[in-house]
């Protein structure tokens, strides 16, 4: 058995209490917040919804369609790569290889769908599935969580996470042990990260999309901005696949429950709420306003994109001609941190155009129901603490390095503001 890591790590998210009671409320959240949204009005603070019966919460085939829909993303995920991407040096200064098919394993579902969509699948029931299909993630999330904290007893010292390894069995199965947990190419934590519930919260958004056109004989226009912003985010996501593993989660975050979780349910259900809201009560809006959002959701990929873009390419290769003639500073590490272009600007402009969009998100909604402002007010809180995370990071990692960057970029998140 591997003898407890890292257990000098700084413990995060407010140790083990707080890693114990969110894994009662984030599941706790997301249920409330699925009923509330199917409950006419949906009001964020209102009264909690009254408590369906285990009927509505659970069924067998909600749990046999999860497993399918794992099954076919992981054959998907096997196919044959148009590239194997490196991961970033790890402890040992090896560097493992993650096949590059996502963008692809997106296009073969729209098709899949697409065909079973005009052979007659029922694609606009699957919102009425929402609850037990939401149950069957959660439980599968745990499972898995489970099998990996197993899994984490068994691996040599060197595979483990630098946090998640701090002896307290809760908070190590709710940050995770093992830091990329994998049977040769097939890497469970990037597998999560960016198929099941990426490509599920689309499926959900589509067919809440196709409900509508049923209910009023055409999608509103606030359902095709949201489906549309979404589509696109995901998209990115997959066709900029190798970004990923650049980022905290691959890098440096276990995979235990809050990833698990966070991947397989939390994602396609809470994500998926603007869609949710939007069918009760219709959102008239007009071209002008939606031209408007528009643009609020253009910046703010702009800024994502931009900022991604620079600093992905210039972690795999600091001399890459696209970023080979903005301004650097060294650190003790011997790796570079970037001053200028989109980091020049704040710290994390990549978490400034995520925000931005996240408004762009929730504005089809209308500005009178919180309930729609959700994952914007849920996404802030998330990127202010992670953006501390990382800078607790970043600090320990580049020490004056990092002060230094910090004079010279005072800001975090917005310019002038935080
Ligand atoms: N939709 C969602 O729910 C979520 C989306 N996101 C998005 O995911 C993306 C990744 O986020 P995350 O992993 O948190 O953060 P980043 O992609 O910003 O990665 C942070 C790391 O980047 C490196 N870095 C920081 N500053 C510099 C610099 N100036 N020059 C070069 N490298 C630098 C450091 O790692 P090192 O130096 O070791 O390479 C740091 O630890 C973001 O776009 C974020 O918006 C994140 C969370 C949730
Ligand atoms: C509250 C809770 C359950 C926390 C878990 C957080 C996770 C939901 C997020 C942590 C980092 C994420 C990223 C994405 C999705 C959400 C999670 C998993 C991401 C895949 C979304 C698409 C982006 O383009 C991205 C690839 C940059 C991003 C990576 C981080």
């Amino acid at each position: 058995m591997a003898p407890p890591q890292g257990s000098r790590a700084p413990l995060e998210f407010g140790g083990p209490l707080a890693a114990a009671a969110l894994m009662l409320l984030l599941p706790v959240t997301m249920f409330h917040l699925l009923l509330v949204a199917r409950s006419g009005p949906a009001r964020l603070l209102g009264p909690p919804p009254s408590l369906p019966g285990l009927e509505e919460l659970w069924s067998p085939w909600a749990l046999l369609l999860c497993l399918a829909w794992l099954g076919l993303q992981a054959a998907l995920y096997l196919l044959p790569a148009r590239k194997v991407a490196e991961g970033q040096d790890l402890k040992d200064k090896s560097r493992l290889r993650y096949p590059i098919t996502g963008f692809q394993a997106l296009v073969l579902t729209a098709l899949l769908v697409g065909l079973g969509v005009s052979a007659g699948l029922p694609l606009s029931a699957l919102p009425e599935m929402l609850l037990p299909l939401a149950s069957a993630a959660t439980l599968t999330a745990f499972i898995s969580s489970l099998l990996l904290y197993l899994r984490a007893l068994v691996a040599p010292a060197s595979a483990l996470a630098p946090g998640g390894n701090s002896g307290n069995l809760i908070y190590d199965f709710f940050l995770g042990r093992e830091l990329n947990p994998r049977i040769w190419l097939f890497d469970f934590k990037y597998f999560c990260e960016l198929r099941p519930g990426l490509i599920g919260w689309v499926l959900i958004n589509l067919a809440l999309l196709m409900q509508e056109a049923d209910l009023r004989g055409s999608p509103s226009l606030a359902m095709w901005l949201v489906n549309g912003f979404q589509l696109l985010y995901v998209a990115d996501a997959l066709w900029y696949e190798e970004a990923v593993l650049t980022t905290m989660d691959i890098i440096h975050d276990g995979f235990g429950f809050m990833l698990a979780f966070g991947d397989l349910a939390w994602v396609p259900f809470t994500y998926s709420l603007q869609a949710q809201f939007l069918l009760y009560p219709p959102q008239p809006r007009g071209w002008p306003l939606a031209s408007f959002i528009c643009l609020i959701n253009a910046v703010g990929y702009y800024i994502f994109r931009g900022a991604n873009s620079q600093k992905n390419p210039f972690r795999n290769n600091p001399s890459d001609p696209r970023v080979a003639d903005l301004e650097t500073i060294s650190t003790a590490t011997g790796r570079r941190l970037l001053v200028s272009g989109w980091w020049g600007m704040v710290r994390h402009p990549n978490y400034l155009g995520d925000l931005i969009m996240a408004l762009a998100w929730s504005l089809p909604c209308g500005v009178f129901h919180l309930f729609s402002y959700f994952y914007f007010l849920y996404f802030t809180a998330l990127l202010v603490h992670r953006e501390d995370r990382d800078e607790r990071q970043c600090l320990q990692k580049y020490g004056l390095a990092w002060h230094e960057y910090s004079r010279r970029v005072p800001y975090r998140i917005v310019p002038y503001v935080y």
